[in-house]
């Protein structure tokens, strides 16, 4: 027999080519069928795309349906279900407190890098390492405070909100679209947080501005990212010189415009009043282009992470209203005693607006809030982290180092036993209950995920759908448009409108 050096002299190149192709092709399939079949994560059920490949996940996604499918799977297969070669997704409420903690289950690379969009240091979002994450963190946090919301009410939240509804007052009972105004609220107050400076949304015509356009191309490019993450390490003038990402240049531009103008500040301050202050304090030392990235990045996560989520959520808000009457008149009754009758919407800055701290003492308008986040949350789909060195047991069974395992705000919110009828909106369930019975509810309740990575805009979500909702309910009646349909979608990460469009029949409140 010839040795293996004389064998391979023999063969011609395109033998050796045959050949290589060959052991590579037996080499993937064997390890594709050892992952899917004989791996560790074989014992765990979920679709047989989803144990080759990732490919499943991202057809659900494309298709708008992920959150569902995978909710659906966990009502037939149970808790631990297999959403990918190496991606499980859990829906055992106990694990909860410490999948969302630091350690030691840290951000999914895989997941969190693709949105980084081609810089390298990432933002506050999708930076996985905890240190660096800590150290930004702690600053922003601190313009995000309960006590920081509370100054930005009466010069930033009223008069956005007030300004949003306004364009409303005509209506006595014709169709309008509601979508571009809360948009244009949502991204125009972000933009005075990060930028102390808003887009000017609110007065444009239409509601028509560069930001949306550019906000909406990111939503549908993040799940192909996500699926290619290697589109992230093309040259960016490559992807936003392309006409469709044209919108996403001229928002980064607009960052980076506000950001040269910030650092050329003297003495930023650590009690700086926007998230552009206050990274221009907490980068001085470092490296011109390293602190540009990292400013620019992380105001463009301000505006991404904080208009559509909130938009969303009032969306729902507005939907839900819509369909039951009473709801809008009970609400309103309880704002009466803030807003009484005698104030019009043209005096209302003057009247001296309730603050979101009031709000949050009417019961009615607190429950609905709370049910609308938990019922249609608008991060509804799977944050994935990575299963630390120890591994992770549950339910009896063992998920080893390395794995990528993820809970959906959707399917913790449906938990039938501390949600009774969890297919029903419901604000009630959150009225004249114990406190345990409370704690319970809110162990389980993760619109804003928990731990060290919750959402640190929170706060600023809460006031603004709790003011808004508080003056439309109070100066406005609403009933679905016949014909329209205002359904939600999902891309397996965040929600938006089927139709792009948020019809009403409006007119004005008629107040007892
Ligand atoms: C109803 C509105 C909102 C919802 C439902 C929401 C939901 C969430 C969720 C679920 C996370 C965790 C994401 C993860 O683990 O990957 C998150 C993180 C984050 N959110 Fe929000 N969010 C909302 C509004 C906002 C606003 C208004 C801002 C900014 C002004 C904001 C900025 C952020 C940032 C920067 C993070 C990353 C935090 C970190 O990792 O330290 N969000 N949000």
């Amino acid at each position: 027999m010839a040795a293996f050096p004389e064998l391979l002299v023999s063969l011609s190149p395109t033998e050796i080519a045959a050949t290589v192709v060959a052991l590579l092709v037996i080499y993937f399939g064997a390890s594709t069928f050892y992952i899917a079949f004989l791996g560790p994560l074989a014992q765990f059920p979920g679709p047989g795309l989803a144990k080759f490949s990732k490919i499943w996940g991202f057809f659900q996604a494309m298709t708008l349906r992920k959150t569902m499918a995978v909710h659906k799977m966990h009502k037939q297969m149970g808790p631990v279900v297999r959403v990918g070669p190496n991606h499980l997704s859990i829906s055992a409420p106990e694990i909860i407190p410490r999948l969302y903690s630091y350690k030691p289950f840290l951000k999914d690379p895989g997941f969190y890098t693709a949105l980084n969009a081609g810089k390298a240091e990432g933002h506050l979002v999708s930076q996985t390492d905890p240190t660096q994450h800590a150290k930004r963190r702690k600053l922003i946090a601190t313009l995000l405070t309960r006590g920081a919301i509370k100054s930005y009410e009466g010069d930033l939240l009223h008069p956005k909100i007030l300004q949003a509804i306004l364009p409303f007052q005509e209506a006595n009972g014709e169709v309008m679209d509601v979508l571009p105004a809360l948009r244009a609220l949502t991204v125009d107050a972000a933009g005075e947080l990060t930028f102390g400076k808003s887009f000017g949304v609110l007065d444009s015509p239409g509601f028509k501005h560069v930001v949306i356009d550019a906000l909406a191309v990111v939503s549908e490019a993040v799940p192909i990212v996500q699926f290619l993450p290697w589109l992230n390490i093309l040259p960016r003038w490559l992807i936003t010189s392309t006409p469709s990402f044209k919108p996403v240049a001229m928002l980064e531009q607009i960052s980076s415009d506000a950001w040269t103008v910030e650092k050329a500040l003297p003495d930023p301050s650590e009690a700086g009043r926007t998230v552009l202050s206050r990274l221009a304090f907490l980068l001085k030392n470092d490296e011109p282009k390293y602190r540009d990235n990292v400013a620019t990045s992380e105001a463009l996560t301000m505006i991404v992470g904080g208009s559509e989520t909130t938009t969303m959520a009032m969306v729902a808000a507005l939907n839900q209203l819509s369909m039951v009457p009473a709801d809008q008149a009970r609400i309103r009754e309880e704002v009466m005693e803030f807003i009484p009758e005698s104030v019009t919407l043209d005096d209302y800055l003057k009247s001296g607006p309730p603050s979101f701290q009031s709000l949050q003492q009417l019961p009615f308008l607190s429950a609905f809030t709370k049910e609308v986040l938990r019922f249609y949350p608008p991060v509804p789909g799977l944050l994935p982290r990575v299963v630390g060195p120890d591994g992770l047991t549950v339910r009896n069974k063992f998920i080893p180092p390395g794995t990528v395992i993820a809970m959906q705000s959707y399917t913790i919110h449906r938990d039938p036993e501390v949600f009774p009828e969890p297919d029903v909106f419901k604000p009630s369930r959150w009225m004249n209950k114990s406190e345990i019975e409370l704690k319970a509810m809110d162990a389980r309740f993760i619109a804003f995920s928990i731990g060290v990575r919750a959402c640190v805009g929170q706060e600023f979500a809460m006031a603004q759908i709790f003011i808004f909702v508080a003056l439309w309910c109070r100066f406005y009646e609403i009933t679905p448009a016949p014909g329209s349909d205002n359904g939600i979608e999902d891309n397996g990460v965040t929600v938006h409108c089927k139709h792009d469009k948020l019809l009403f029949n409006i007119r004005p409140a008629t107040v007892a």
